[in-house]
């Protein structure tokens, strides 16, 4: 078979029509896309690398401090196998943290966007990932300035739609493998959000699912970011752009005794913002697909699904 493979760009120009057209046709093929200078500052994430790691090696009683009740895990720490994939049998092999936008408490979307809590336990951490959000923030506002070009938009297109947006970055750890582990580090799924910037993929596992539906490993150079479209912008853009089913598979056993840790950045839209597919993706030939949805309904609606919201009654 013919071999493919997601190809590595650089975000250096973000408009210039070279990276516009090398993104889009990235994203149209693969729903992915690599991203080797992305601007985020290497000392930044190496120091939130170390800051997960000090954290996640903490023991589980001092971790399970900073679960937030009845918080649907949008923040603090989420036990290792909580989430489970839609559909899936067992629960993902994981465990990890949630970091939100720190948002004035007098704001009208406060009450859909919770305050962050922080461990006392390690020295820096507030500092180093209020920067380290805003650092991904402004690089998916570059990549999404792109992404307005290549769909026929004007580039600030999504400016005021992802203002005060509810996006997240996740720290996430894989723990060594005991070889008696039922299931997967994390089961097939699409993202819920508009477009995910995740760090750490250098560590083998990470596999998106090609249209023929085999599994295509994704192997990013040491530092390089993957990016792949999420539900909302599969909805927006009428699957023109197509949220890619993605999982992460258990280590070989020479692998098995090792962590494995990311940092993916779930860029969401604001909570109000009404997902409609857009005039540019729709013709005659291309019906709309979904029907129109706030992101907010659309988030509490997959949250549940994957275990993180409790079911009807149960809140
Ligand atoms: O850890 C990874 O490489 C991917 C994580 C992921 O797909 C997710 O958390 O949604
Ligand atoms: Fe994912």
């Amino acid at each position: 078979m013919a071999s493919s493979h997601v190809p590595l760009l650089s975000l250096r120009d973000p408009d210039s029509p070279a990276f516009v057209d090398a993104l889009g046709a990235s994203f149209r093929r693969f729903g992915f896309a690599m991203i080797g200078d992305h601007g985020i500052d290497p000392a930044l994430i190496a120091q939130g690398w170390a800051l997960s790691r000090a954290f996640f090696a903490l023991p589980d009683d001092v971790k399970q401090r900073y679960i937030v009740q009845g918080g649907a895990g949008q923040r603090g720490y989420t036990p290792f196998a909580t989430e489970i994939a839609k559909g899936a049998q067992a629960h993902d092999l994981k465990e990890f943290w949630h970091i939100g936008r720190d948002l004035d408490p007098a704001s009208p979307l406060a009450s859909s966007m919770p305050p962050n809590i922080w461990p006392r336990e390690c020295e820096g951490f507030r500092t180093c990932f209020t920067s380290l959000f805003a650092a991904f923030d402004r690089a998916g506002a570059n990549i999404l300035r792109a992404i307005a070009r290549h769909l026929g938009l004007a580039p600030d297109w999504f400016e005021d739609p992802i203002r005060n947006g509810n996006s997240i970055l996740r720290l996430l750890h894989y723990p060594p493998l005991d070889g008696a582990s039922n299931g997967m580090r994390a089961g097939a799924h699409e993202d819920i959000n508009l477009i995910t910037l995740l760090l750490g993929a250098e560590e083998a596992g990470l596999q998106l699912r090609e249209r023929n539906g085999d599994w295509l490993a994704i192997d990013p150079p040491l530092g390089a970011l993957v990016v792949n479209i999420g539900d909302m912008l599969q909805r927006l853009t009428n699957h023109v752009l197509p949220s890619t089913t993605h999982r992460v598979v258990n280590p070989p056993a020479e692998r098995s005794g090792i962590s494995r840790y990311s940092m993916p950045f779930f860029l969401h839209l604001r909570p109000d913002f009404v997902i409609e597919p857009l005039a540019q993706c729709v013709d005659t030939a291309h019906p709309p697909r979904d029907p129109a949805i706030r992101a907010q309904d659309y988030l509490h609606e997959r949250l549940r699904e994957i275990g993180l919201v409790a079911h009807e009654g149960a809140a």
